[in-house]
Formats: structure tokens, sequence, C-alpha cells
């Protein structure tokens, strides 16, 4: 997998008379993880849409690898936080999995299929449906999906909102060692404030609507990263820190 470079060129998004973003611009660098944090309503979601195709900036332009995107790119694999809306109940794993793959010869198919099952840990569950799982387990087969595509960019829209504490730290582990193996540009969208330090080479910190970003911060913590160890040291709690006074500010607090 090879991956790829985002910018975001001055977008603004109006609906009608609201304007959700205004002018926003932002770097999202290859090989790393990018995270988006901000309050609720500040257009996150609105954002993920425009990078990944779905909708139309009111002004200014995203470009994927260069280019201007102006339909869904290739190369680019998408999560939700709604795993059981995004899984089709009918089907098994790893017929959900390969769902996207149809175009490929089937051993491809099949190849692709076990070695993102591997990566995410789901070896030996294949043949479950998604309702015979708990919610991560289902959000690792989501996540799978996205890799079994072989993306160059995978955005995730607050994917682990709907699991518990434990089982997100997990994820949050998984996605990190997958990123670190696979090399792909990752860009998280999430409130959680822990979360998008914990994950993040940079964050870009929205404020509230009309949003702009607030701030930009890169975060020098090593890798791997542990949740314990990381969430301790002193960098990461003065990080932390400074994107909570970040968000109270821009939430008029
Ligand atoms: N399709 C739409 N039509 C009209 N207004 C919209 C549409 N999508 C988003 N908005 C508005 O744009 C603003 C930003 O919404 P968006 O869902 O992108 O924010 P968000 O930061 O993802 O929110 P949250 O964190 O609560 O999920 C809100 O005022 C919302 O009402």
């Amino acid at each position: 997998m090879t991956s790829a470079e985002l910018r975001l060129d001055s977008i603004s998004k109006s609906y009608g008379d609201n304007m959700a973003v205004r002018s926003i611009s932002a770097d999202v660098p290859a090989g790393k993880v990018s995270v988006i944090v901000g309050p609720s309503g500040c257009g996150k979601s609105t954002l993920l849409r425009i990078i990944s195709g779905l909708d139309v900036p009111t002004d200014g332009a995203v470009t994927f690898n260069g280019e201007r995107v102006d339909g869904v790119p290739d190369g680019l694999a998408m999560v939700f936080q709604d795993y059981s809306r995004s899984l089709f109940p009918w089907m098994h794993v790893d017929k959900n999995i390969a769902f996207p793959l149809k175009k490929l010869p089937k051993d491809e198919r099949v190849r692709r299929v076990q070695e993102a099952i591997d990566a995410v840990g789901l070896s030996g569950k294949e043949k479950l449906y998604p309702w015979q799982m708990s919610g991560g387990m289902q959000q690792r087969v989501a996540i799978a999906r996205a890799l079994a595509s072989h993306p160059s960019l995978l955005l995730m829209d607050e994917p682990y909102a709907s699991v518990d504490a434990q089982t997100r730290a997990d994820l949050e582990d998984l996605l990190l060692k997958i990123q670190a193996e696979l090399g792909i540009t990752v860009l998280v969208v999430t409130h959680d404030i822990d979360e998008s330090v914990y994950l993040a080479d940079h964050i870009i910190v929205l404020s509230a609507p009309p949003s702009v970003v607030a701030e930009t911060i890169d975060v020098d913590l090593e890798r791997p990263r542990d949740q314990i160890t990381t969430k301790e040291d002193p960098r990461f709690t003065a990080i932390r820190a400074h994107v909570t006074k970040l968000l109270r500010r821009t939430d008029g607090d």
C-alpha cells in the first residue's frame, strides 16, 4: 500500500445561510496519522464528506496526491462510527470484507480478505455474522473491509465512539499497529481529546462554527505508543491540557 498526501485549501461550506466551515486550510502529510478535533457541530463530518468527494465545498479545493478531488478518489477508504449500519447483517465476515472487491479476480480477492482478517486479529471468525459479534469485533470487520481495498488514505469518522472504553483503547492500538506496518496516511475525526493526542502525529483543532482552524499541533511523542506510559508522559498531559483550553476557548467558555 502506498500513502497519499491530502491538502485542504481554503475550504468553506455553507448550507443555505448556515456557514458550517470557513476557509479551512490544512495539510495531511503522507504516511502519518492526522486527527481533526473540534466541538460538536463544528463541521468535522462535513469536512470528511468533502474530502471523500461525497459533498462539494462552497469555496476552496481538496487535492489528493496533487490532484483536485471532484468525486470519490481512488485509493480512499472510510470507516464510520456506526458499524451496525456499514456492515451487511446477512453476510458472513469474509463476505462483508470481500464486498467492495468484486472486480478483482477471485484468487486476489481471497488473498486480500485473509490478509485483512489477519491484520485486525479476526482469524477464525470468517464465518460469523456481524450480529454474532461484539461491537468492537464488528468495528474490526469494518476496518478490515477498508484495509482490504489497499487504501492510500484511510478516513475515520468518530470510529470508536460507539464502543466501551477498554475496546476503544484496544482499537486505538490496533489502528496504530496497522498504520505503522502499512505506512498509510490516516485522518481521524474525533471529539475525544485524549484519543486525538494518543493517535496523532499532528492535530488540527477546529473552532466552533463557522469553524476555522484554531491551531495545528505537532505531537512529538515516540512510537510505538502505550496506553499507560504514553498517557503518563508529561508531554502528553501538556498537549492534552493545551487542546482542552483551545476547545474551551472556541466553545466561548
Ligand atoms: N446536509 C446538511 N444540510 C444542512 N446542514 C447541514 C448538513 N450537514 C451538516 N449541516 C450543518 O453543518 C454544521 C456542521 O455539521 P457536522 O455534522 O459536519 O458537524 P460535526 O462537527 O461533525 O458534528 P458532531 O461532532 O456533533 O458530529 C451543523 O450546523 C449542521 O447542522
